[in-house]
């Protein structure tokens, strides 16, 4: 049986007449990993800021741990909420941070942060201001990851975050969410790098929910048909079509669904070559823009 962690129903936001989070509902369930997914802008850290109380909803019913998240101290001190600039006080070094993070984590594992340090080679006694970007975001992971808070956010932790180390983020993640069960909520737009991490995928777009559903679901549920064009629409003809690209002659088509057996063996014969389709190239395909091209940009960042 599943315990769920948090509720929203028609959860809506407005910054004046902007209407940032429409009417959504959803649900965190205990014990998930959940991939907060969706075009800049879309709202992913409205919703964030909601749930952790930073914000409070212009309509609808917001439920953490049974309660409203906002000023219900009970509820705040389960949460970690880890923002893309996270502030800290200009005085403080990393070891001060951490020294601190016992008090508002009830949970902090200041053994697992220690070796975290070493993992990331941040410098723990060197001003905060005086850290470069990626050693910045080290200290919010390493934060995220040692308070084991049961609902933890990180709300595109990576910035200036080289390759090695989002892997060790990863890596960390999965190993120690193995040991300590929590709901961990990620919004990237590094989506193939995550892609395994996530159990679930919530897709915003417009400040709407475009999908929600199990990632092993997400995955198998589309495929990619490529070959001559005019054969290829053939075969296309009254499927659910949901990305077209062509050049020349050629074309390949991304249709919602399987194809099962026989349809499989009829592609062969008429050959045409099916291709799986990625989390991030059907959120593409999904939202209709090229988050790939961010994460490109992102990733060399
Ligand atoms: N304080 C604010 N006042 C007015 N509009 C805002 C405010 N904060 C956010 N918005 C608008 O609300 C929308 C949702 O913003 P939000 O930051 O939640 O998006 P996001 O999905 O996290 O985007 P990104 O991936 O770029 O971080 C955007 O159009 C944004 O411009």
């Amino acid at each position: 049986m599943t315990t769920t962690v948090a509720r929203a129903t028609g959860l809506t936001k407005r910054y004046g007449s902007f209407t940032a989070v429409d009417a959504v509902d959803f649900s965190l369930e205990e014990h998930r990993i959940y991939g907060l997914l969706g075009r800049n802008g879309a709202g992913k850290t409205t919703i964030m800021q909601l749930l952790t109380g930073q914000l409070f909803p212009n309509g609808g019913e917001l439920e953490v741990f049974g309660r409203p998240p906002a000023e219900h101290a009970d509820v705040l001190r389960r949460l970690c909420f880890i923002a893309e600039s996270q502030r800290y006080p200009e005085d403080f070094t990393p070891a001060h941070v951490f020294t601190a993070a016992p008090w508002f984590f009830e949970n902090w594992d200041a053994g697992f942060a220690e070796r975290l340090v070493a993992d990331f080679r941040l410098p723990l006694k060197r001003r905060i201001k005086k850290l470069s970007r990626g050693q910045l975001s080290a200290v919010g992971v390493i934060v995220g990851l040692a308070s084991r808070a049961q609902l933890t956010f990180f709300d595109e932790p990576y910035l200036g975050l080289d390759a090695v180390v989002r892997h060790i983020f990863y890596d960390r993640l999965l190993e120690d969410y193995a040991e300590h069960p929590r709901t961990i909520v990620l919004s990237t737009h590094l989506i193939d790098e995550v892609a395994n991490l996530l159990e679930h995928i919530i897709l915003i777009d417009q400040g709407r929910i475009l999908l929600d559903r199990d990632a092993e679901e997400v995955r198998g549920s589309a495929t990619t048909i490529a070959g001559a064009r005019s054969v290829v629409e053939q075969f296309v003809a009254d499927r659910p079509v949901i990305g077209r690209e062509a050049l020349g002659g050629l074309s390949s088509v991304t249709i919602d669904g399987r194809l099962d057996q026989p349809e499989r063996v009829r592609a062969a014969e008429l050959g045409l070559e099916l291709a799986p389709v990625s989390l991030q190239q059907l959120i593409v395909h999904l939202t209709g823009t090229d988050l790939a091209g961010t994460a490109e940009q992102e990733a060399a960042a």
